[in-house]
């Protein structure tokens, strides 16, 4: 699959602008906040008001979902009477798209007036101090398909966009992180809400013993296919960025386990928990002043 024309990504910014354009004028949501729903998540949309929903395959320049678990809407609606948008099923590096392709939806984000992006993910805990059905914030990540130059920042760098050297030492807003953690503990979560670090890997296998001992070791609390380039886009563009990972399945770091991981199971455990990840994210919302953080988002945003 060819996504790459020439040194030219194929998600240039009037193909972002085409697709926002296309999307603002079939909608009066103007969404502020945006949400990308991880494998098996898709239900965090159910409980928005006057929902407006597009089938990825219609929208100019989408790619398509093929993944399942991932149902490819994009869905307008409001939570707490704040507007939102949420990607009902993401793009996977494995499933044959460019990086890019996997990020074009949060430029779409930035192009609509988005200003804070809520990722949420499946992962498979590295940590033992993490059980299954457990919810990690993001509180950092480490992105290992980076380093071997699988980035959606490299190539030319367009300005409108974002600066060529972005700073991520802070890509997980801390206000976000700590509301996120009083909510939990007023909802009665904080047992089971723990901060960590993700990491990404390609797939689509899931981690050998050895693999799985090494990410461990290098830091990772979880371990999962997606959200980096996402956030790291997001963050590119001056978006404010808060993540939760939901603890799926345990990372087998002994040969004598026998754990033996599957995305059956994983969609599973997504599905029974995903009420949870919802309520956290509901409350969290309710509690969320847009213009306040408005403010601090632009004094914070220096990129
Ligand atoms: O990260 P999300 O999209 O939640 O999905 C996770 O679950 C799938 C594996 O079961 C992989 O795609 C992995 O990344
Ligand atoms: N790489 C990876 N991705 C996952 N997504 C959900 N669980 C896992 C896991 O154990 N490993």
């Amino acid at each position: 699959m060819m996504h790459i024309k020439g040194n030219q990504c194929c998600c240039s910014f009037d193909d972002c602008r085409n697709t926002a354009e296309w999307l603002l004028s079939r909608t009066r949501h103007r969404p502020k906040i945006g949400i990308i729903c991880g494998s098996g998540l898709g239900l965090l949309v159910d409980s928005a008001s006057r929902k407006q929903s597009f089938r990825y395959e219609d929208i100019p320049n989408f790619p398509a979902s093929t993944v399942a678990g991932h149902e490819g809407c994009l869905v307008f609606g409001d939570l707490k009477e704040k507007p939102c948008v949420f990607m009902q099923g993401r793009f996977h590096l494995y499933e044959g798209y460019s990086m890019c392709k996997v990020t074009f939806p949060v430029r779409i984000f930035k192009l609509l007036g988005v200003e804070t992006v809520i990722v949420t993910n499946a992962s498979g805990s590295l940590s033992q101090d993490f059980k299954v059905g457990d919810i990690m914030i993001i509180k950092d990540h480490i992105n290992l398909p980076g380093f071997a130059g699988q980035h959606p920042l490299c190539g030319p760098n367009d300005e409108r966009f974002g600066i060529r050297f972005p700073c991520m030492s802070d890509a997980y807003s801390e206000e976000l992180r700590k509301l996120a953690l009083d909510t939990s503990a007023e909802l009665g979560y904080s047992d089971f809400v723990h901060e960590g670090v993700y990491c990404m890997v390609s797939g689509p296998n899931f981690e050998t013993v050895a693999e799985a001992r090494m990410l461990h070791i290098l830091g990772s609390d979880s371990v999962g296919m997606s959200t980096i380039p996402e956030v790291t886009v997001a963050k590119h563009c001056g978006l404010r960025v808060f993540g939760l990972s939901l603890i799926t399945n345990k990372v087998p770091l002994d040969y004598s386990s026998e754990e033996k991981v599957n995305h059956e199971e994983v969609l599973q455990i997504s599905k029974m928990r995903a009420e949870m990840v919802q309520s956290l994210i509901y409350a969290m919302i309710a509690k969320y002043d847009i213009n306040e953080l408005n403010q601090s988002v632009q004094m914070n945003c220096q990129n």
